[in-house]
């Protein structure tokens, strides 16, 4: 076996210790210096990380095919490796290498080493198509609860299901620039299946797109920017709708109150071309000079809506934040609705699946605001069942499931009285 898959693995093994036995978000242990990937080359990072999703979307079913083979849990290196392993030939990876690297990787462990023929042991069983019969994993209760209430259980496992497989990958085009070769969805991204390394796909060095979810995209084509308007974006890091706004002709100011989040807007921006005023500041005390002609507000939320992509949230959050969120949220909205001058829009979205920053939102908006109305315009592909009974437009992740499913996103178009 190369070294090199070993040192992939042997990162995958320890992103899953961080997410799994020290509670953090990938994207955290990803960009830790000190980290799992700390002195890995830019293709073994990639691998590391690919694995370590892979093997998120299986944890509950990796445990039930090892228990059968383990009378009690092993320490969490071995564990994290057996977890990998059994991933891996579920994916259809070569028994030899994959065996062999879990066992390296725990004969290395400075307190597993004795167990390394425990995990050979244990993988030689492991049975062709290991996940066979075995049902997808399932939403934390916390989460899946609110879902079977509002959807039934059927739509839950069917979400699910889209969750248990590789998102593919999405992107917005700039008018006119150059993409790579993929599937054009009915709302008009570029889906690509496979996509490997994003930085290498044609037309990333000339900015012809970024990477931006297909259930993302249609917040902007929902606001229906015009040329020329003024139009502000009021948590914009790292800025797929700044630059869709840009893009449509619009005057934007693009305001986040991270400075760190704000370098990535300024860096897409950069790379395609496009132009934005950027304001780094909090949301609820900024003044504007002047009021604009349509604000979009794709507020921070519980980010329930994007497991496809990041299957590590369900071990991380316990929604224990969410009440904290749906109290910004509807403050920020507040805030959005006065920053806009009469008879502007603002459209609110959140990559939610909940309906307490969703449809609950902006139900509680008519009500502290009876001037508003919603409205609902022509998306080209969007279906009419994605429509709820109060016009916001609902996204789930399994709508185009066939496809590869979407992000589940909540959105609406208010327009002030
Ligand atoms: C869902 S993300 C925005 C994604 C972005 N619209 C895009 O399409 O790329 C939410 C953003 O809200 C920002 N944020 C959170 N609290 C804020 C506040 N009080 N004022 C301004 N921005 C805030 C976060 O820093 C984060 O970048």
């Amino acid at each position: 076996m190369a070294a090199e898959g070993l040192a992939a693995r042997a990162a995958a093994v320890g992103l899953l210790g961080a997410v799994l036995a020290e509670g953090q978000l990938m994207a955290q242990a990803v960009a830790d210096g000190q980290g799992p990937l700390a002195g890995l080359t830019p293709s073994d990072r990639a691998r590391a990380q690919r694995l370590a999703l892979a093997t998120l979307r299986h944890v509950e079913q990796a445990d039930k095919v090892l228990e059968k083979h383990m009378r009690k849990a092993p320490p969490r290196v071995v564990q994290n490796a057996l977890r990998l392993a059994v991933t891996e030939l579920a994916m259809g990876g070569a028994a030899h290498g994959v065996v062999n690297a879990a066992v390296e990787i725990v004969r290395r462990g400075k307190r597993t080493g004795h167990m390394a023929g425990l995990v050979n042991a244990v993988l030689r069983q492991v049975p062709e198509n290991p996940f066979d019969g075995l049902a997808v994993q399932k939403m934390p209760r916390w989460l899946r609860q609110p879902l079977v209430h509002a959807w039934g259980r059927e739509v839950v496992a069917a979400i699910e299901a889209v969750q248990a497989a590789v998102p593919p990958l999405d992107l917005t085009l700039r008018a006119g620039g150059e993409a790579p070769e993929g599937e054009v969805l009915p709302t008009g991204s570029l889906r690509l299946a496979d996509a490997g390394q994003v930085s290498a796909l044609a037309g990333f060095a000339t900015g012809g797109w970024w990477v931006q979810d297909a259930a993302a995209a249609l917040a902007v084509k929902l606001l229906a920017p015009q040329k020329g308007e003024r139009v502000l974006d009021l948590c914009a890091a790292p800025g797929g709708k700044t630059m869709q706004l840009a893009d449509a002709g619009a005057l934007v100011t693009a305001l986040d109150i991270s400075g760190p989040r704000m370098e990535r807007v300024r860096e897409n921006l950069a790379r395609t071309g496009l132009r934005a005023e950027l304001v780094v500041a909090d949301a609820l005390q900024w003044q504007p000079e002047g009021l604009f002609d349509a604000v979009l507000l794709d507020a921070p939320c519980s980010a329930t809506g994007t497991i496809r992509r990041h299957p590590d949230l369900p071990f991380v959050k316990d929604g224990s934040e969410l009440a904290e969120l749906v109290t910004l949220q509807a403050a920020m909205l507040d805030r959005a609705l006065a920053l806009v001058r009469d008879g502007g829009r603002v459209v609110f979205c959140t990559c939610s699946v909940l309906q307490d920053e969703g449809e609950a939102q902006l139900a509680a908006a008519l009500v502290r605001h009876p001037a508003l109305r919603v409205e609902r315009v022509e998306i080209a592909g969007v279906q009419p069942e994605w429509w709820t009974p109060s016009d916001g437009l609902r996204l789930r992740p399994d709508y185009w499931a066939e496809r590869g499913g979407m992000d589940g996103f909540f959105m609406a178009r208010l327009v002030k009285g």
